[in-house]
């Protein structure tokens, strides 16, 4: 048996007797869900495809643990993939929305709560005037590209490879995340029409940008970038480098797009741009913590640009449940207590665990690099003589280690996420009991890193 600590029974997994599971409630679960949902997930990043095994199927979380169907219990840094900075289920966010949900699920109406939260996002990026929620990030960078377009009157759009902003059409070509996860250059299903207003460049290579304006200046109506990429593991942006976009971009008439649905109000107050100001990007998308754990996401910009929305504007977007009141109280709550000490929990977890990860992977002399963008970090695996900064760099590394390494932490209670071209994710909760539990997981999974084999 692993150090997993086992809960006890759980009614909805089925039981469990003495401590020990009666087959594997995790694999039955995957099986059910198989038959009737795609792949067996709702997401394609849950289904372990680059790391083998079985995705556990969980149905409880509490601070800095998740409990699986099976009743074990993972030190867990996934967070969500990035909400739970406050660690899950924390009381102060779960009474708001209990509270919320007793009046009601939702109006399709404005709420005074959804303009609270507007200011709230306002006030931490002050170049910021107007905010619109929406449900999802993929909404929210979707709505960027339109009203860029709408507002330039110019088709193309700039992104870099290796980056993920969700899965609309024009942002699928050379994305991160899951598309890194299982290599796929783009998605069926996208037209060639669509997919060739969409141009794609190396990241950190600023000639290539101003190459690409000198060729197609003036159709290009906006570049987008994570505010730092942490979906080809994380690769943080060179020294000013979201400065010279917006430079560049704005000498030739276009917009800088920032994508903060990652970096916003997890690596500090004001997102990756609080790191990095000194430049002013024209619309900036939220996601994940801005919505507390519960469907949320934003963009924001200057009044000009945001007014060119429906209903003052002629660039369309709308949605039902969009500024759910019980994702904006959870919103809401966790940006009220996002505090100064909650940011030095995260740096001071991120430093200790990320440190603790190089330690024991150099202990058993696995070549790899910490890469770090604030409190996010993942690991590159191989001999590399500097910090990767482009997406065909972290694609050469050796992934299997990373698999090796994934199993081990699972099997002896840690969720890490299941793939190398994921951040990990810590919480504000990860007490120093649960980062020892994480670090006395470290010398075994090195051990089985450093043995592993390519496939
Ligand atoms: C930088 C970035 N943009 C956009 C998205 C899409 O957000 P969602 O999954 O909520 O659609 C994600 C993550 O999923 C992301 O990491
Ligand atoms: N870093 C990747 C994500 O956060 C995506 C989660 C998902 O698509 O389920």
């Amino acid at each position: 048996m692993s150090a997993a600590q086992n809960t006890g029974p759980n009614s909805e997994a089925g039981a469990i007797a003495d401590g020990a599971a009666i087959g594997d409630v995790n694999l039955a679960q995957f099986e059910r869900a198989q038959r009737v949902i795609p792949g067996g997930v709702n997401s394609p990043v849950r289904a372990f495809r680059s790391v083998g095994g079985t995705p556990r199927f969980m149905v409880s979380a509490r601070g800095p643990y998740i409990t699986d169907a099976q009743g074990r219990e993972y030190v867990d840094l996934v967070a969500s993939w990035g909400p739970a900075i406050l660690g899950h289920a924390h009381p102060a966010v779960v009474e708001a929305v209990q509270r919320t949900a007793a009046n009601g699920l939702s109006f399709g109406a404005s709420t005074p709560a959804e303009t609270e939260l507007a200011e709230a996002v306002l006030a931490r990026l002050p170049f910021l005037e107007k905010l619109r929620l929406v449900s999802t990030g993929t909404e929210a960078t979707m709505t960027a590209i339109r009203l860029a377009r709408g507002f330039t009157g110019r088709p193309l759009l700039i992104k870099f490879a290796g980056h993920y902003h969700g899965h609309s059409d024009s942002l699928l070509a050379e994305a991160g995340s899951g598309l890194a996860t299982l290599s796929l250059p783009g998605s069926a299903g996208v037209t060639e029409a669509t997919a060739a207003q969409t141009l794609v460049l190396p990241y950190n290579d600023l000639d290539a940008v101003r190459a690409a304006f000198e060729q197609n200046g003036p159709d290009i109506a906006a570049v987008i970038t994570e505010a730092a990429a942490a979906n080809m593991g994380v690769v943080p942006p060179d020294e000013g480098f979201n400065a010279a976009l917006a430079d560049i971009a704005h000498e030739f008439g276009a917009l800088l797009i920032l994508d903060e649905v990652l970096t916003g109000f997890r690596v500090s107050e004001a997102g990756y741009w609080g790191l990095d100001r000194g430049y002013t990007p024209d619309l900036v998308t939220f996601g994940k913590v801005v919505g507390g754990g519960m469907p949320l996401a934003a963009l924001g910009g200057r009044a000009e640009l945001m007014d060119y929305l429906a209903p003052t504007g002629p660039v369309y977007q709308a949605g039902t449940l969009s500024g759910n009141p019980l994702a904006v109280a959870a919103g809401l709550t966790t940006l009220q207590l996002a505090d100064e000490a909650v940011y030095d929990r995260l740096d001071v977890v991120a430093e200790t665990v990320s440190s603790a990860v190089s330690n024991a992977l150099s202990a058993e002399g696995v070549a790899h690099r910490v890469q770090r963008a604030g409190n996010l970090f993942s690991f590159v695996f191989g001999d590399f003589a500097a910090a990767p900064r482009t997406y065909a760099e972290v694609q050469t590394q050796e992934a299997f280690r990373y698999r090796a390494l994934f199993h081990a932490m699972l099997d002896a209670g840690v969720s890490l996420p299941p793939s190398v071209f994921e951040a990990w994710f810590v919480t504000a909760a990860h007490d120093d009991a649960a980062v020892s539990r994480i670090l006395e997981a470290l010398p075994a999974a090195a051990r089985a890193a450093a043995a592993a084999r390519p496939e």
